[in-house]
């Protein structure tokens, strides 16, 4: 069993239905639930210390009251839920029963020490501004109460009191940082997958889950503006690029001694670097007569048709290629390491592959356009030689593949 269970701490914290965890006010409501827990546990123990322990009657009183008022504050919270006023509440309760002790002790028994809560909680509970303005004014009072002890200067004495002072403190500024750095590391955690998810989304097509046409104008644009790009296409480079944290299944449908299965290592393409250009093309593919398919079943079937096509055609990839939707019933690959020759031997596989497959009980056809990456090409010129080619398969009959 756990301590927070044992002591039946898990009780005090309400889940409060209007602040779910992406609320803004969520990690002040814990603040607010941790910071009364921490007052009352305070006032509980100080009360009975300064009651059997010092027999200080009027700082038992002090800390009674403290006890009182944080209980109240607790229950008016978790029957309302009201974040601002309660955060109110909190930060003047604690900040006026500390300068209280601090006042009444003239500043004497390092009391003083209780005055550095005040801006953890003040800053955390009602913000910058007014934390600042809280904290300003009672750290006037403070140094006002040292002012008056110059004037009639004392022997400072270390007594018990002194040593309860500072350890208290020092474990309630421990607990509150730690309390802080926590809300602190889950905020940055919590924008960091969000970020991520924002940009998955940003580079991602809705219907068939692919890679975007932003996503592959972008990555094109970096394989081949990168200057390795146009000599060295690497393993990292391209994973790089993909950014992809879930790398898709890979069936390698190539014979064992194929050369696009025998992929080299990232050394050995750097040190062919200097010698040899590592060539790139792309293939922009098409179902043949896509229109029919809507026209006959409905967008919705033709929907899962893409989506279908479209994890038929992920299958396929090899682990360096780069498929996206270009749009409507058209894809692109960008095929790494991959001479003219390759890519239309391992377009022509795909597209026997594709019209082999039962898809949502038709069978379909792709036609596929293939270009070689030259020097001269520019992302677009080069996806407009493919589009091209695609056209010549299209006119020469479609269900085949054209090269430019
Ligand atoms: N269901 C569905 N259809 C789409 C989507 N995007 C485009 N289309 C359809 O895809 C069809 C494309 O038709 P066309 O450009 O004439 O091409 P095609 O019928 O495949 O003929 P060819 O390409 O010449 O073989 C149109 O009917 C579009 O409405 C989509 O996201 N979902």
């Amino acid at each position: 069993m756990s301590l927070r269970k044992l002591l039946m701490i898990k009780y005090w914290y309400k889940q409060f239905s209007q602040y779910p965890p992406d609320h803004p006010d969520y990690w002040r409501i814990r603040l607010i639930e941790h910071s009364l827990l921490i007052t009352t546990s305070y006032f509980i123990i100080l009360t009975l210390i300064n009651l059997f322990y010092f027999e200080g009657y009027q700082y038992a009183l002090l800390d009674g009251s403290g006890l009182v008022i944080s209980l109240g504050i607790y229950y008016r919270f978790r029957s309302t839920g009201h974040v601002k006023i309660t955060a109110w509440a909190v930060t003047l309760m604690v900040a006026s029963l500390i300068m209280l002790f601090v006042i009444s002790t003239k500043g004497y028994s390092h009391s003083l020490f209780w005055a550095t809560l005040i801006p953890p909680f003040s800053f955390f509970l009602i913000g910058r501004t007014w934390g600042t303005f809280i904290s300003c004014i009672c750290f006037s009072v403070c140094a006002f109460l040292v002012y008056l002890q110059t004037q009639n200067p004392q022997p400072v004495t270390f007594s018990k009191g002194s040593l309860f002072n500072v350890i208290e403190v020092c474990v309630a500024q421990i607990l509150l940082f730690r309390f802080y750095e926590k809300t602190r590391f889950s905020a940055y955690k919590k924008l960091a997958l969000r970020n991520l998810e924002i940009q998955k989304m940003a580079e991602t097509d809705k219907l068939t889950g692919l890679y975007n046409r932003e996503k592959l104008d972008f990555a094109l644009d970096t394989l081949l503006t990168t200057p390795a790009a146009n000599t060295s296409m690497t393993t990292e480079t391209t994973n790089a690029i993909k950014q992809t944290d879930e790398a898709p299944i890979i069936y390698q449908p190539y014979a064992d001694d194929h050369p696009l299965t025998n992929h080299q290592t990232t050394q050995d393409l750097l040190s062919k670097q200097a010698v040899t250009q590592y060539p790139i093309s792309v293939a922009i593919i098409d179902i043949d007569h896509f229109k029919q398919i809507n026209d006959n079943h409905g967008h919705l079937i033709g929907d899962k048709v893409l989506c279908q096509l479209a994890q038929l055609l992920q299958n396929q990839m090899r682990n360096d290629d780069l498929l996206a939707r270009w749009g409507g019933e058209e894809f692109v690959v960008v095929l790494p390491n991959t001479t003219l020759a390759d890519a239309i031997e391992l377009t022509e596989r795909l597209r026997l592959y594709i019209a082999m497959q039962n898809i949502k009980g038709m069978e379909l056809t792709i036609s596929l356009g293939v270009a070689q990456y030259r020097l001269e090409d520019s992302a677009h010129s080069l996806l407009d030689r493919a589009d091209k080619a695609l056209y010549s398969a299209k006119s020469g009959g479609r269900n085949c593949v054209a090269a430019a």
